[in-house]
């Protein structure tokens, strides 16, 4: 569990304090057993197994694009509209959810994966009852497990995938290997861009590299820090077009963050944007593209089976 950061200034949003800590695991208890693995012909047939938590990576091609704030901002509007979502960070080089929301994790992913802790001692309770699994290690530790640590660590995160309806994945920037390997294994992702040409071609490159590997996930974009409507459409077309054109695959727009200023002030604050400017314009927006992103169908491609799904795709990726 974590504790709150305690900065003074951090309004917007009660920090976890012990009972909250207590009600999410009690949430956990109430999801007893790992529950069944989905059987290899449901998996091989592509139809989800009933209860298991749709997955969605939030990845970029350039780092510093907005990547992170977006993805806390996503989990908070969509857990407000109704959905439970967890948010884990496995952006292992700069693992900074804990610190976008004022938690202060005393566990993170790679104690889970290398079996120091459990799922309950792993995550935090963030604002509004966001699940956060935080990172910092874990992945490279991922491709070298097996045997018993492994089928225990499936069953952890089988019980995360049945205590939530999305799971939202941080992923690093770029082509490194870990973010290719997690992206193959994915079922969506949301792929984050600004308007600036470097941002552009570095996504186009990621998702040529994805393309070749023929394995790629669904993939929608959001333009963010955009200085007006009219760039943010261009540059949406722009990705969407060459895409289409040269490597035959569809990109969906789920809409765009104008540049306002108040994001950085609530990453100073360590208070998520949609609680510490609820009103402002970069909020509203994040908040259409959660109801967008809420509407979208969910991929039902040969990739269901929740996060544990994911992760047994990224180990076969490593084998
Ligand atoms: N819409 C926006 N308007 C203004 N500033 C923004 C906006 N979105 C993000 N920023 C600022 O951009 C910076 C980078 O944001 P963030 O850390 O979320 O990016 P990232 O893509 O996750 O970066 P990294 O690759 O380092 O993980 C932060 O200072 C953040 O406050």
């Amino acid at each position: 569990m974590a504790r709150a950061n305690g900065r003074p200034g951090s309004a917007g949003w009660t920090p976890p304090v012990a009972d909250q800590a207590a009600g999410l695991r009690a949430l956990l208890a109430g999801v007893s057993g790992p529950g069944p693995s989905p059987p290899a012909a449901e998996e091989a047939a592509g139809t989800a197994p009933a209860g298991l938590a749709r997955v969605m990576a939030i990845t970029s091609g350039k780092g510093g694009v907005g990547k992170t704030s977006l993805a806390v901002n996503l989990a908070l509007a969509l857990q407000q509209m109704g959905t439970k979502v967890a948010l884990v960070d496995a952006d292992m080089g700069m693992a900074n959810v804990d610190i976008l929301m004022g938690l202060v994790p005393e566990r993170h992913l790679g104690d889970l994966v290398e079996g120091r802790c459990t799922l309950d001692e792993a995550i935090c309770a963030g604002p509004e009852g966001v699940v956060v699994l935080p990172g910092a290690s874990g992945l490279w530790e991922l491709a070298s497990i097996r045997g018993e640590p492994l089928q225990r660590l499936l069953q952890e995160i089988r019980r995360l995938d049945r205590l939530v309806d999305l799971v939202l994945v941080d992923t690093g920037a770029g082509i490194g290997e870990q973010v290719l390997t997690m992206l193959r294994a994915t079922p969506e992702a949301v792929l984050v861009v600004t308007p600036e040409p470097t941002s552009l071609t570095d996504a186009y490159g990621l998702v040529k590299v994805l393309a070749r590997s023929g394995s790629l996930p669904r993939l929608h974009c959001v333009v963010n820090m955009h200085k007006s409507a009219h760039e943010a459409t261009a540059a949406a077309n722009r990705l969407r077009t060459v895409a289409r054109r040269f490597l035959g695959i569809e990109i969906t727009p789920l809409g765009s963050v104008p540049f306002d200023p108040v994001v950085s002030r609530a990453v100073l604050d360590q208070v998520p944007l949609l609680l510490r400017f609820p009103h402002s314009a970069a909020a509203g927006a994040v908040r259409e593209i959660a109801g967008r992103l809420a509407q979208a169908p969910a991929s039902q491609r040969s990739r269901s089976g929740g996060l544990s799904g994911t992760l047994r795709r990224m180990l076969r990726g490593w084998a």
